[in-house]
Protein backbone atom coordinates (compact mmCIF):
# COMPACT_ATOMS: atom_id res chain seq x y z
CA UNK A 1 0.00 0.00 0.00
CA UNK A 2 1.19 3.46 -0.32
CA UNK A 3 1.70 5.07 2.52
CA UNK A 4 0.76 8.48 0.56
CA UNK A 5 -0.16 10.59 4.11
CA UNK A 6 2.96 9.80 5.46
CA UNK A 7 5.14 10.91 2.21
CA UNK A 8 3.18 14.18 2.09
CA UNK A 9 4.14 14.98 5.64
CA UNK A 10 7.58 13.47 5.05
CA UNK A 11 8.57 16.20 1.90
CA UNK A 12 7.00 18.72 3.96
CA UNK A 13 9.75 18.51 6.75
CA UNK A 14 12.01 17.84 4.28
CA UNK A 15 11.49 21.24 2.33
CA UNK A 16 10.80 23.25 5.38
CA UNK A 17 14.02 22.12 6.69
CA UNK A 18 16.42 22.29 3.73
CA UNK A 19 14.65 25.63 2.53
CA UNK A 20 15.03 27.21 6.25
CA UNK A 21 17.62 29.46 6.98
CA UNK A 22 17.82 28.37 10.58
CA UNK A 23 19.82 30.81 13.01
CA UNK A 24 23.65 30.57 13.47
CA UNK A 25 23.32 28.32 10.19
CA UNK A 26 23.29 28.82 6.14
CA UNK A 27 20.00 27.57 4.81
CA UNK A 28 20.14 23.70 3.40
CA UNK A 29 20.42 23.56 -0.56
CA UNK A 30 20.27 20.14 -1.99
CA UNK A 31 21.83 17.64 0.37
CA UNK A 32 23.87 20.76 2.06
CA UNK A 33 23.96 20.13 5.90
CA UNK A 34 23.11 23.55 7.61
CA UNK A 35 26.48 23.69 9.42
CA UNK A 36 28.64 22.06 6.74
CA UNK A 37 28.24 18.87 8.39
CA UNK A 38 26.37 17.33 5.65
CA UNK A 39 25.99 13.95 6.09
CA UNK A 40 22.75 12.49 4.07
CA UNK A 41 23.97 9.04 5.41
CA UNK A 42 23.11 9.90 9.26
CA UNK A 43 26.15 9.11 10.58
CA UNK A 44 28.44 12.22 11.28
CA UNK A 45 31.71 10.57 12.78
CA UNK A 46 33.50 7.98 11.17
CA UNK A 47 33.53 4.34 11.50
CA UNK A 48 36.01 3.84 14.72
CA UNK A 49 35.55 7.51 15.60
CA UNK A 50 36.97 10.49 15.03
CA UNK A 51 40.22 10.37 13.41
CA UNK A 52 43.90 11.05 14.90
CA UNK A 53 44.47 15.17 13.33
CA UNK A 54 40.94 15.24 12.18
CA UNK A 55 39.02 18.28 14.16
CA UNK A 56 35.98 16.75 15.25
CA UNK A 57 32.90 16.99 13.69
CA UNK A 58 30.82 20.13 14.41
CA UNK A 59 27.64 19.12 16.75
CA UNK A 60 24.59 19.08 13.89
CA UNK A 61 22.36 21.35 14.90
CA UNK A 62 19.43 20.77 16.84
CA UNK A 63 15.80 21.24 15.59
CA UNK A 64 12.87 20.30 18.47
CA UNK A 65 9.49 19.22 17.58
CA UNK A 66 6.61 20.82 19.50
CA UNK A 67 4.46 18.05 20.72
CA UNK A 68 1.11 17.98 22.48
CA UNK A 69 0.46 13.94 21.51
CA UNK A 70 -2.47 15.03 19.03
CA UNK A 71 -2.67 13.78 15.49
CA UNK A 72 -0.88 16.63 13.66
CA UNK A 73 2.49 17.28 16.20
CA UNK A 74 2.34 13.26 15.93
CA UNK A 75 2.81 13.03 12.77
CA UNK A 76 5.42 15.61 12.78
CA UNK A 77 7.45 14.28 15.40
CA UNK A 78 7.36 10.93 12.95
CA UNK A 79 8.63 12.66 9.73
CA UNK A 80 11.04 14.78 11.70
CA UNK A 81 12.23 11.94 13.24
CA UNK A 82 13.19 10.43 9.70
CA UNK A 83 13.90 13.35 7.39
CA UNK A 84 16.43 15.67 10.26
CA UNK A 85 19.07 12.82 10.28
CA UNK A 86 19.03 12.29 6.66
CA UNK A 87 19.79 16.37 6.43
CA UNK A 88 22.48 16.51 8.83
CA UNK A 89 20.41 17.72 11.63
CA UNK A 90 19.60 16.14 15.14
CA UNK A 91 15.98 16.22 16.06
CA UNK A 92 14.20 16.12 19.63
CA UNK A 93 10.85 17.07 21.16
CA UNK A 94 9.59 19.39 23.57
CA UNK A 95 6.32 18.66 25.32
CA UNK A 96 4.29 21.34 27.62
CA UNK A 97 2.17 20.26 30.56
CA UNK A 98 -0.18 22.81 30.81
CA UNK A 99 -1.50 21.21 33.86
CA UNK A 100 -4.96 22.61 32.67
CA UNK A 101 -6.46 19.21 32.66
CA UNK A 102 -7.06 15.93 35.05
CA UNK A 103 -4.85 13.92 32.94
CA UNK A 104 -2.40 16.07 31.87
CA UNK A 105 0.41 14.53 32.90
CA UNK A 106 -0.08 11.24 31.96
CA UNK A 107 -0.98 12.75 28.43
CA UNK A 108 2.36 14.37 28.32
CA UNK A 109 4.32 11.50 29.93
CA UNK A 110 2.66 9.35 26.60
CA UNK A 111 4.03 12.23 24.29
CA UNK A 112 6.96 11.96 25.83
CA UNK A 113 7.63 8.10 25.79
CA UNK A 114 6.25 7.91 21.64
CA UNK A 115 8.93 10.90 20.99
CA UNK A 116 11.68 8.54 22.52
CA UNK A 117 10.22 5.77 20.43
CA UNK A 118 10.22 7.39 17.55
CA UNK A 119 14.08 7.87 18.27
CA UNK A 120 14.06 11.69 19.34
CA UNK A 121 16.35 13.09 21.69
CA UNK A 122 16.50 14.49 23.57
CA UNK A 123 12.94 14.45 24.92
CA UNK A 124 12.16 17.64 27.30
CA UNK A 125 9.19 17.73 29.37
CA UNK A 126 8.43 20.56 30.82
CA UNK A 127 5.63 22.13 33.03
CA UNK A 128 4.25 25.25 33.25
CA UNK A 129 2.07 27.34 35.08
CA UNK A 130 -1.00 29.29 33.11
CA UNK A 131 -2.39 32.77 34.62
CA UNK A 132 -5.31 34.37 32.85
CA UNK A 133 -4.04 38.19 32.83
CA UNK A 134 -7.55 38.75 31.50
CA UNK A 135 -6.97 37.81 27.86
CA UNK A 136 -8.92 34.35 28.47
CA UNK A 137 -7.55 30.89 29.11
CA UNK A 138 -6.48 29.73 25.41
CA UNK A 139 -4.04 33.65 25.37
CA UNK A 140 -3.26 32.49 28.86
CA UNK A 141 -2.02 28.74 27.59
CA UNK A 142 -0.41 29.92 24.24
CA UNK A 143 1.72 32.14 26.41
CA UNK A 144 2.89 30.40 28.84
CA UNK A 145 3.80 27.55 26.11
CA UNK A 146 5.55 29.73 23.54
CA UNK A 147 7.55 31.12 26.48
CA UNK A 148 8.42 27.31 27.62
CA UNK A 149 8.98 26.52 23.81
CA UNK A 150 11.53 29.62 23.47
CA UNK A 151 13.05 28.99 26.84
CA UNK A 152 13.56 25.45 26.41
CA UNK A 153 14.99 26.08 22.91
CA UNK A 154 18.20 28.08 24.44
CA UNK A 155 18.74 25.56 27.16
CA UNK A 156 19.28 23.25 24.13
CA UNK A 157 20.94 25.70 21.89
CA UNK A 158 18.09 24.32 19.18
CA UNK A 159 18.17 25.96 16.03
CA UNK A 160 14.49 25.69 15.65
CA UNK A 161 11.09 24.93 17.38
CA UNK A 162 8.95 22.95 14.77
CA UNK A 163 5.50 23.12 15.09
CA UNK A 164 2.15 21.32 13.44
CA UNK A 165 0.30 23.70 12.26
CA UNK A 166 -2.26 22.78 9.61
CA UNK A 167 -4.36 24.33 7.01
CA UNK A 168 -7.47 23.39 8.54
CA UNK A 169 -5.52 25.72 11.42
CA UNK A 170 -4.34 28.30 9.24
CA UNK A 171 -8.42 28.43 7.88
CA UNK A 172 -9.58 28.90 11.67
CA UNK A 173 -7.29 31.90 12.43
CA UNK A 174 -8.26 33.72 9.09
CA UNK A 175 -11.83 33.30 9.92
CA UNK A 176 -11.72 34.54 13.42
CA UNK A 177 -9.28 37.61 12.28
CA UNK A 178 -11.84 38.38 9.62
CA UNK A 179 -14.73 38.04 12.31
CA UNK A 180 -12.46 40.70 14.42
CA UNK A 181 -12.18 43.37 11.68
CA UNK A 182 -8.62 43.04 11.43
CA UNK A 183 -5.95 44.14 8.31
CA UNK A 184 -4.10 42.34 6.53
CA UNK A 185 -1.20 41.15 9.12
CA UNK A 186 -4.04 39.50 11.36
CA UNK A 187 -5.27 38.15 8.39
CA UNK A 188 -2.10 36.59 7.12
CA UNK A 189 -2.59 34.26 10.17
CA UNK A 190 -0.05 31.84 11.37
CA UNK A 191 3.51 32.48 9.49
CA UNK A 192 5.38 29.46 8.02
CA UNK A 193 8.30 30.67 9.52
CA UNK A 194 9.30 33.48 12.38
CA UNK A 195 11.97 33.70 14.92
CA UNK A 196 10.82 33.00 18.31
CA UNK A 197 13.73 34.22 20.46
CA UNK A 198 17.28 35.53 19.18
CA UNK A 199 18.70 33.05 17.44
CA UNK A 200 15.67 30.64 17.47
CA UNK A 201 13.36 30.22 14.49
CA UNK A 202 10.04 28.92 14.45
CA UNK A 203 8.69 26.49 11.38
CA UNK A 204 5.81 25.00 10.68
CA UNK A 205 6.94 22.71 7.85
CA UNK A 206 2.88 21.63 7.31
CA UNK A 207 1.90 25.49 6.50
CA UNK A 208 4.97 25.73 4.32
CA UNK A 209 3.75 22.73 2.24
CA UNK A 210 2.42 23.49 -1.37
CA UNK A 211 -0.50 22.41 -0.87
CA UNK A 212 -1.03 22.95 2.52
CA UNK A 213 -1.02 19.27 4.64
CA UNK A 214 -4.31 19.14 5.95
CA UNK A 215 -5.81 17.98 9.32
CA UNK A 216 -6.93 14.96 7.60
CA UNK A 217 -3.25 14.24 6.13
CA UNK A 218 -2.01 14.43 9.49
CA UNK A 219 -4.41 11.82 10.99
CA UNK A 220 -3.96 9.53 8.01
CA UNK A 221 -0.35 9.62 8.25
CA UNK A 222 -0.75 8.62 12.14
CA UNK A 223 -2.80 5.56 11.28
CA UNK A 224 -0.51 4.67 8.45
CA UNK A 225 2.56 4.11 11.25
CA UNK A 226 0.35 2.97 13.89
CA UNK A 227 0.60 5.82 15.78
CA UNK A 228 -1.80 5.95 18.46
CA UNK A 229 -2.69 10.18 19.26
CA UNK A 230 -4.38 11.84 21.65
CA UNK A 231 -8.07 13.68 20.77
CA UNK A 232 -7.67 16.92 22.66
CA UNK A 233 -11.09 17.65 24.84
CA UNK A 234 -10.50 21.38 24.56
CA UNK A 235 -10.54 21.11 20.70
CA UNK A 236 -14.75 20.10 20.88
CA UNK A 237 -15.65 22.19 23.67
CA UNK A 238 -18.13 25.07 22.61
CA UNK A 239 -16.40 27.15 25.51
CA UNK A 240 -13.77 28.26 23.01
CA UNK A 241 -14.10 30.06 19.71
CA UNK A 242 -11.49 28.10 17.89
CA UNK A 243 -13.59 25.73 18.38
CA UNK A 244 -16.81 26.44 17.45
CA UNK A 245 -15.11 27.75 14.36
CA UNK A 246 -13.57 24.63 13.81
CA UNK A 247 -16.70 22.28 14.67
CA UNK A 248 -19.42 24.77 13.50
CA UNK A 249 -18.03 27.88 11.43
CA UNK A 250 -16.65 25.94 8.76
CA UNK A 251 -18.63 22.72 8.45
CA UNK A 252 -21.56 25.04 7.69
CA UNK A 253 -19.08 27.37 5.37
CA UNK A 254 -18.31 23.80 3.58
CA UNK A 255 -21.81 22.95 3.31
CA UNK A 256 -23.31 25.92 1.87
CA UNK A 257 -20.60 27.38 0.16
CA UNK A 258 -18.91 23.92 -1.40
CA UNK A 259 -15.98 22.37 -0.30
CA UNK A 260 -12.53 24.41 -0.78
CA UNK A 261 -13.39 27.14 1.62
CA UNK A 262 -10.80 26.12 3.94
CA UNK A 263 -8.18 25.72 1.12
CA UNK A 264 -9.42 29.10 0.15
CA UNK A 265 -9.06 30.98 3.67
CA UNK A 266 -5.75 29.45 3.68
CA UNK A 267 -4.68 31.16 0.17
CA UNK A 268 -6.09 34.35 0.95
CA UNK A 269 -3.89 34.02 4.26
CA UNK A 270 -0.71 34.05 1.61
CA UNK A 271 -1.87 36.71 -0.07
CA UNK A 272 -2.56 38.95 2.25
CA UNK A 273 0.64 38.06 4.11
CA UNK A 274 2.24 39.03 0.87
CA UNK A 275 0.35 42.66 1.38
CA UNK A 276 1.63 43.16 4.96
CA UNK A 277 5.12 41.96 3.77
CA UNK A 278 5.19 44.90 1.51
CA UNK A 279 3.25 47.25 3.23
CA UNK A 280 5.91 47.14 6.48
CA UNK A 281 9.08 47.92 3.91
CA UNK A 282 7.37 50.78 2.24
CA UNK A 283 6.27 51.79 5.78
CA UNK A 284 9.97 51.61 7.32
CA UNK A 285 11.58 53.66 4.10
CA UNK A 286 8.52 56.11 4.54
CA UNK A 287 9.27 56.07 8.66
CA UNK A 288 13.19 57.12 7.82
CA UNK A 289 12.12 59.93 5.50
CA UNK A 290 9.42 61.75 7.06
CA UNK A 291 9.72 61.64 10.72
CA UNK A 292 12.07 63.51 13.08
CA UNK A 293 12.35 63.97 16.44
CA UNK A 294 10.56 66.64 18.24
CA UNK A 295 10.90 67.89 21.73
CA UNK A 296 9.50 65.20 24.18
CA UNK A 297 8.22 63.16 21.16
CA UNK A 298 8.13 62.72 17.63
CA UNK A 299 7.19 64.02 14.80
CA UNK A 300 6.11 63.46 10.80
CA UNK A 301 5.39 65.47 8.10
CA UNK A 302 1.75 66.46 7.25
CA UNK A 303 2.20 67.01 3.74
CA UNK A 304 4.29 63.70 3.36
CA UNK A 305 1.61 61.74 5.12
CA UNK A 306 -1.15 63.60 3.01
CA UNK A 307 0.66 62.67 0.09
CA UNK A 308 0.67 59.02 1.03
CA UNK A 309 -2.79 56.69 0.15
CA UNK A 310 -4.69 55.80 3.49
CA UNK A 311 -3.07 52.57 3.68
CA UNK A 312 -0.04 54.11 3.86
CA UNK A 313 -1.04 57.11 5.92
CA UNK A 314 -2.69 54.66 8.94
CA UNK A 315 0.10 52.12 8.85
CA UNK A 316 2.63 54.94 9.51
CA UNK A 317 0.41 56.41 12.17
CA UNK A 318 0.40 53.06 13.62
CA UNK A 319 3.74 52.32 13.52
CA UNK A 320 4.96 55.58 14.69
CA UNK A 321 2.49 55.04 18.18
CA UNK A 322 4.25 51.31 18.23
CA UNK A 323 7.46 51.83 18.42
CA UNK A 324 7.93 55.37 19.60
CA UNK A 325 5.03 54.74 22.66
CA UNK A 326 4.85 50.88 22.86
CA UNK A 327 0.78 51.68 22.29
CA UNK A 328 -1.64 49.92 19.72
CA UNK A 329 -3.81 52.21 18.43
CA UNK A 330 -7.27 51.05 17.18
CA UNK A 331 -9.07 52.02 13.80
CA UNK A 332 -11.08 54.99 15.57
CA UNK A 333 -7.81 56.53 16.84
CA UNK A 334 -5.82 55.89 14.27
CA UNK A 335 -8.55 57.99 11.86
CA UNK A 336 -8.71 60.52 14.11
CA UNK A 337 -4.99 61.22 14.19
CA UNK A 338 -5.01 61.22 10.22
CA UNK A 339 -8.06 63.66 10.26
CA UNK A 340 -5.42 66.32 11.76
CA UNK A 341 -4.05 65.76 7.87
CA UNK A 342 -6.96 64.95 5.88
CA UNK A 343 -9.59 66.93 7.64
CA UNK A 344 -7.70 69.80 8.81
CA UNK A 345 -9.88 72.66 10.42
CA UNK A 346 -7.72 74.02 13.27
CA UNK A 347 -8.51 71.13 15.81
CA UNK A 348 -7.15 70.88 19.15
CA UNK A 349 -4.81 68.72 20.43
CA UNK A 350 -6.08 64.99 20.86
CA UNK A 351 -5.89 62.76 23.29
CA UNK A 352 -5.42 59.03 22.52
CA UNK A 353 -4.61 56.56 25.02
CA UNK A 354 -0.92 57.38 26.22
CA UNK A 355 -0.33 59.77 23.78
CA UNK A 356 -1.13 63.56 22.89
CA UNK A 357 -0.77 64.63 19.36
CA UNK A 358 -1.11 67.70 17.96
CA UNK A 359 -0.49 69.23 14.37
CA UNK A 360 2.03 72.31 14.59
CA UNK A 361 3.73 74.18 11.84
CA UNK A 362 2.82 71.45 9.18
CA UNK A 363 3.85 68.85 11.01
CA UNK A 364 2.13 66.25 13.22
CA UNK A 365 3.51 65.87 16.60
CA UNK A 366 3.04 62.90 18.77
CA UNK A 367 4.21 63.31 22.48
CA UNK A 368 4.02 60.87 25.17
CA UNK A 369 0.90 61.42 27.97
CA UNK A 370 2.33 60.62 31.15
CA UNK A 371 3.58 57.34 32.00
CA UNK A 372 4.09 56.65 28.23
CA UNK A 373 6.87 54.81 27.00
CA UNK A 374 9.37 56.53 25.02
CA UNK A 375 11.97 56.55 22.50
CA UNK A 376 11.88 54.59 18.58
CA UNK A 377 12.45 51.50 18.69
CA UNK A 378 15.75 50.02 16.48
N1 LIG B 1 1.22 20.91 25.05
C1 LIG B 1 1.99 21.16 24.00
N2 LIG B 1 3.31 20.88 24.06
C2 LIG B 1 4.13 21.14 23.01
N3 LIG B 1 3.68 21.66 21.85
C3 LIG B 1 2.37 21.94 21.72
C4 LIG B 1 1.45 21.70 22.79
N4 LIG B 1 0.23 22.08 22.38
C5 LIG B 1 0.36 22.52 21.11
N5 LIG B 1 1.65 22.45 20.71
C6 LIG B 1 2.21 22.80 19.40
O1 LIG B 1 1.49 23.92 18.90
C7 LIG B 1 0.85 23.56 17.67
C8 LIG B 1 -0.50 24.27 17.62
O2 LIG B 1 -1.33 23.79 18.62
P1 LIG B 1 -2.74 24.43 18.86
O3 LIG B 1 -3.43 24.59 17.54
O4 LIG B 1 -3.41 23.67 19.95
O5 LIG B 1 -2.24 25.81 19.39
P2 LIG B 1 -2.99 27.18 19.55
O6 LIG B 1 -3.52 27.30 20.92
O7 LIG B 1 -3.90 27.39 18.42
O8 LIG B 1 -1.74 28.16 19.54
P3 LIG B 1 -0.87 28.61 18.34
O9 LIG B 1 -1.69 28.36 17.10
O10 LIG B 1 -0.55 30.04 18.55
O11 LIG B 1 0.35 27.72 18.47
C9 LIG B 1 0.76 22.05 17.72
O12 LIG B 1 0.69 21.52 16.41
C10 LIG B 1 2.02 21.66 18.43
O13 LIG B 1 3.13 21.63 17.53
Amino acid sequence: MIQRALLDTRRAVRNALRHAALPGTAALSGTAALSGTADPSGTAEPPGGVRPGVAAPAPRPLVLVALSGGADSLALAAAVAHEAPRLGLSAGAVIVDHGLQRDAAAVAGTAADLARGLGLAPVRLVGVRVTDDGDGPEAAARAARYDALARTAEAERAAAILTAHTRDDQAEQVLLGLARGSGSRSLAGIPPARELAPGVAILRPFLAADPAITRAVTEAACAEQGLAFWRDPHNADPAYARARVRTRVLPVLERELGPGVAAALARSADLAREDAEAFDVMVEEQIEEIVEPAEAGIAVSAAALAANPAALRHRIIRRVAEAEFGIGLGREHTLAIAALVTAWRGQGPLHVPGILVTRDRGRIVFTGAPGARSGMEE
